[in-house]
């Protein structure tokens, strides 16, 4: 068995109970950086995989792997699955994929397909992730499916220039409102004091992350309490259940501009209604702060390996979110609010 797990292949396979698997493909999407399994190249994981001090691996991840089994190990005839081995759920064959009772063309605009699913059928979507070596197009109009793609940095490149618009304005326009904190912000006033500015600043910094954590439970993870009805499961999947559904799909990760427009405006509207004049505008720019931090952070856990041990936290809490249970650790950022509202994995 060895001997074959070693002959010079650029192939990544392996061993795991006494199936051969042929990771290859799955390296760039391991969810703990395809380092790890390259040390283990014609090895046997058994072990490995289950270590409580290494990562004891999820039921999901279980179904991964056995999406890439290749074979038997020589001289093992067992036909019927081992303690510790999942079938693959759901089985991809091609661009096929097949659960129970539906199946998923992963070459047709994924988006339609949604429309068909029952409330049942549409959970399985989003709480089974896969992993796909392929693009696979959520619309079938290429032009459609281009406003479904996103590179983290557009975002910066989009709310970069919008943060530091409102903070000067927030600085030095004068809005003629007659609010006391306002004259602590104006840089043309003479009680302007840094330290109003940075406390409003870090309070709207606190306030996003409360946001994060609703809009994460509450928006997002709308499947939870929505009608049962399609035209919900539609919203539902393009909010968030794709990325539920291919959670190391890079491009469909951070929140979409057009969303992220329609929230810009929504919560605009309200701030200022309570915090009008340069507070308001100050207020603003560390919301967005607040939402640029949370965006690139869910992309760096998703894609990069922390070294630190408190970032090596949140990408636990995150990957246990995605591969365990989606109705914990709601929050990307920081675990305060999972805490206070007993949402937090133990
Ligand atoms: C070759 C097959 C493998 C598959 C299909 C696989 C799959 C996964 C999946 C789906 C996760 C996300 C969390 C979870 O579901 O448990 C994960 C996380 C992880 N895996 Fe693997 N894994 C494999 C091999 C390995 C090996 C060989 C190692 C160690 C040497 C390893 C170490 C880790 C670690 C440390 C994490 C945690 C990342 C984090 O949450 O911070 N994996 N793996």
């Amino acid at each position: 068995m060895e001997k074959y797990l070693q002959k010079p292949t650029d192939r990544v396979l392996c061993s795991y109970q006494h199936g051969v698997y042929d990771v290859t493909d799955f390296l760039p999407d391991h969810p703990g950086g395809k380092e790890l399994i390259e040390q283990y190249k014609g090895k046997d994981i058994t072990v490995i995989f289950k270590d409580e001090n290494s990562h004891p691996h999820s039921q999901n991840a279980k179904r991964i792997l056995a999406q890439y089994k290749t074979g038997q190990v020589a001289g093992d005839n067992k036909e019927s699955m081992r303690e510790g081995e999942e079938r693959p759920y759901p089985l991809r064959v091609g661009k096929i994929l097949y659960f129970d009772d539906f199946t998923i063309d992963l070459g047709k605009g994924y988006f339609y397909q949604i429309w068909k699913l029952s409330y049942k059928q549409y959970l399985e979507v989003i709480d089974n992730p896969v992993t796909i070596p392929f693009y696979v197009p959520l619309f079938d109009s290429k032009f459609l499916d281009m406003f479904s793609r996103n590179k983290w940095y557009t975002i910066l490149a989009i709310w970069v220039p919008i943060a530091i618009y409102h903070f000067y304005l927030g600085l030095t326009y004068n809005y003629d409102v007659n609010s006391i904190v306002d004259d602590y912000v104006k840089l043309s006033s003479s009680s302007f004091s840094m330290f109003v500015v940075f406390s409003i600043l870090a309070f709207a910094v606190l306030s996003w992350s409360l946001a994060e954590y609703s809009l994460h439970r509450f928006l997002f993870h709308m499947e939870k309490w929505m009608p049962d009805q399609a035209l919900y499961r539609y919203l539902a999947f393009i909010i968030h259940g794709v990325h539920h559904a291919l959670p190391m799909d890079g491009e469909r990760l951070v929140f979409p501009p057009s969303l992220g427009a329609m929230m810009y405006y929504v919560l605009t509207t309200v701030i200022y209604t309570f915090l009008p004049g340069n507070a308001g505008r100050i207020f603003v720019t560390g919301f967005i702060a607040g939402y640029l931090y949370y965006d690139m952070m869910h992309y760096y856990l998703h894609h990069c390996n922390p070294s630190i041990e408190y970032f090596k936290n949140l990408k636990s809490n995150h990957n246990k979110h995605h591969y365990v249970s989606d109705a914990k650790g709601f929050g990307i950022t920081n675990k305060i609010w999972d805490y206070l509202f007993d949402t937090k994995f133990n």
